[in-house]
């Protein structure tokens, strides 16, 4: 199996983006030993602050970010980070090249059940004539990434990551402590049967996704002709992980549940990123009025509707908002 270090040389990454890298890396193999220790280290269950966005932070969330953030900055290669678990943007490296968005922990719900949990990364080239203290630099849109992906604190600890050439599938071999590449260029099927979406809001959808989701459940009785299995892992990174495996449809759509928050899913850090793995992958990321790359940011943790995977799958939902 071959070195991470040997994919990205292959892709022709630049180096100081290949440093970059590196250092994310390190941080998620730290998160990953964090993570498997957690009850003998005191760090289960939750803290009593609340982030930004009024979510209760669980204890891992807050050292997850710590040590993310802090391995970051003190690399001197970005300039700014912004995170999940961060009110703004922090400054680094007046002079770093990259700005980096992260979740320290995507699927903190799931912490205490030791369930799926994983790190998602988004990084962008920091625009040169922008002090480092001005957010506004992570305004940019989810097409302009330079490198992002997520790593999954499963049974395995897995980086599934893309530079712009193909999504791939890296291990984390802990006999030499390194990823080593074990699938290159995934691809997902266009067809699926598999969707993923928290059906206890489904009161709360608008109509045409409660249409859509009614004719999967109708199966071989209704107008699909077919039957649909439903998974939700309730972390996108493992639902995404599935559907990067073996297809389907994740979709996270606006719902009426709390009227000042129509979405959940967190554009920069959360969508844009797997948008770009299932882009690369084959399928398609969509809102259902256009692509969700194509969104220009307003705000650092700005919410969005998300349909993706599967691309047939992606389109026949969308065409029931036509
Ligand atoms: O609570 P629900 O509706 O199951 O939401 C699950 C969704 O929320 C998230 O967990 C949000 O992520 P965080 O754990 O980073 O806040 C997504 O990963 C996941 O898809
Ligand atoms: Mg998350
Ligand atoms: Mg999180």
């Amino acid at each position: 199996m071959q070195r991470l270090s040997l994919t990205l040389r292959q892709d022709n990454v630049p180096l100081d983006l290949i440093s970059l890298i590196k250092t994310i890396l390190a941080a998620t193999k730290e998160i990953s030993f964090r993570v498997s220790q957690a009850h003998m280290s005191g760090l289960m269950g939750s803290t009593l602050d609340e982030n930004i966005q009024g979510e209760i932070q669980k204890k891992l969330d807050v050292v997850a970010n710590e040590l993310f953030k802090d391995i970051l900055l003190e690399s001197g290669f970005v300039k700014a980070i912004s995170s999940e678990e961060e009110d703004t943007s922090v400054a680094g490296n007046a002079v770093g090249k990259y700005i980096v968005s992260f979740d320290p922990l995507d699927g903190s719900s799931n912490i205490d059940i030791n369930s799926l949990i994983g790190t998602i990364f988004s990084i962008h080239e920091a625009p040169e004539h922008m002090d480092a203290n001005n957010p506004d630099m992570f305004k940019q849109s989810g097409d302009k990434q330079v490198c992002l992906g997520y790593v999954l604190y499963g049974p395995a600890t897995m980086l599934v990551m893309t530079t712009g050439s193909g999504t791939h599938f890296y291990v984390l071999d802990r006999t030499h402590g390194g990823y080593l590449l074990v699938h290159r260029n995934v691809k997902i099927p266009e067809d699926t049967q598999e969707f993923a979406i928290n059906m206890s809001n489904q009161r709360f959808w608008q109509e045409p996704m409660q249409n859509y989701i009614g004719d999967l459940i109708a199966g071989e009785a209704g107008v699909r002709d077919k039957n649909f299995n439903m998974r939700w892992i309730a972390a996108m990174v493992g639902d995404i992980h599935r559907v990067l495996s073996r297809g389907g449809i994740f979709t996270y759509p606006t719902d009426s549940k709390n009227p000042n928050q129509p979405h959940k899913l967190r554009l920069m850090y959360e969508a844009n990123p797997m948008s770009f793995l299932i882009e690369q992958a084959g399928g398609l990321a969509m809102t259902t009025t256009g692509r969700i790359m194509d969104i220009e940011p307003t705000s650092i943790h700005q919410r969005v509707e998300v349909i993706m995977g599967s691309k047939n799958e992606v389109e026949t939902c969308l065409s029931y908002f036509k």
